[in-house]
């Protein structure tokens, strides 16, 4: 069983500082997707976990220490910039790789079959990497990642450029890695992914963790909103209602986001509402990640 910490990370490029107090933790089984906008420092982040940057300030442990050369070859890595020899065939590049990390030969072949099966692809272990399309590349990366059967996986944008059959594919195979109690850390632009596959969700905006949690944890944050349909009630209706912050108008009726969600404020909305018109929907309103993601980042 492996937990990955990472605490207090500081990694500055010349005056800019990239990452500024980075801290967070994958348990065991657990899959934290790591999410933020373009260059916000989550590619910095995991090359940090793999020693390719050297931090400034801050640590990166493994059960409790820091982590060493030994415990680096046990993590599986997929980098953003994808790291295969094109010309090499799929098979000798599977296997060299899990050689590289200690498999003997015939064990190798065997994991380099196991998990080009697995991910789609065996049909292609004669061929050079190049002759794939991306798509496939990237299932031979996540091979490659898998190959040595790591204690730990750190993915940098896993499923960008995958077809859905391949999003499917690539999200069981990382279920099926924490059910083995693998800690998993990806990164995303696919929110929706994201909140579906992810146990925790850290979200990084301009080098600092802004917010770490379950999205559940993280809409409790968030502002408490119902939506109210109902038969026409007059601009600005609700506005002195006790608890009310703010009525705006939607589509359908109105917004209104109450000041807690105590569920007296709400129904006390709700009996405001019904004697004032015939209301036909009193709806909580639960923001998925990307309308937390927005709210966090402030966009
Ligand atoms: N070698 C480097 N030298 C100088 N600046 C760098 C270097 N590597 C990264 N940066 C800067 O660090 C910041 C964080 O980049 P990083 O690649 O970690 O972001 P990211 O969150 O992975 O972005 P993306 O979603 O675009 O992949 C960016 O502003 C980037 O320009």
């Amino acid at each position: 069983m492996t937990t990955l910490a990472v605490r207090g990370l500081h990694v500055r490029y010349g005056e800019r500082t990239v990452l500024d107090d980075v801290s967070f933790e994958v348990g065991p089984g657990e899959i934290l997707g790591f999410v933020g906008a373009n260059g916000a420092g989550k590619t910095t982040t995991m090359r940090a976990v793999l020693g390719m940057v050297v931090p400034d300030a801050g640590d990166v442990l493994v059960d409790g220490a820091p982590i060493d050369a030994a415990r680096r070859r046990r993590i599986g890595y997929m980098p953003e910039e994808r790291g295969l020899y094109p010309r090499m065939r799929v098979g000798d590049q599977l296997a060299h790789l899990a050689r590289l990390h200690g498999l003997d030969r015939t064990a190798a072949r065997a994991a380099a079959l196991r998990w080009t099966t697995r991910l789609g692809v065996a049909d292609r272990l004669g061929d050079p990497v190049e002759r794939l399309s991306l798509g496939n590349q990237q299932r031979v990366q996540l091979a490659a990642a898998l190959v040595h059967d790591p204690d730990l996986l750190v993915l940098d944008e896993p499923f960008s450029g995958l077809d859905p059959v391949a999003v499917g594919v690539m999200a069981a195979v990382l279920r099926e890695a924490a059910a083995r109690s693998v800690p998993v850390l990806f990164s995303s632009h696919q929110l929706d992914l994201v909140q579906r596959l992810c146990d925790r969700v850290g979200i990084i905006a301009g080098g600092r963790m802004v917010a770490v949690g379950t999205v559940d944890e993280l809409r409790a944050d968030a502002p408490v909103r119902y939506r109210l349909v109902s038969s026409p009630l007059p601009d600005g209706w609700g506005r002195d209602l006790p608890g009310v912050v703010d009525v705006v108008r939607c589509p359908l009726g109105i917004e209104l986001e109450l000041a807690d969600d105590a569920p007296e404020t709400a129904a006390t909305v709700l009996r405001a509402g019904v004697a004032a018109a015939t209301v036909t929907e009193f709806t909580r309103i639960r923001p998925d990640l990307t309308d937390l993601y927005r709210e966090v980042i402030g966009a």
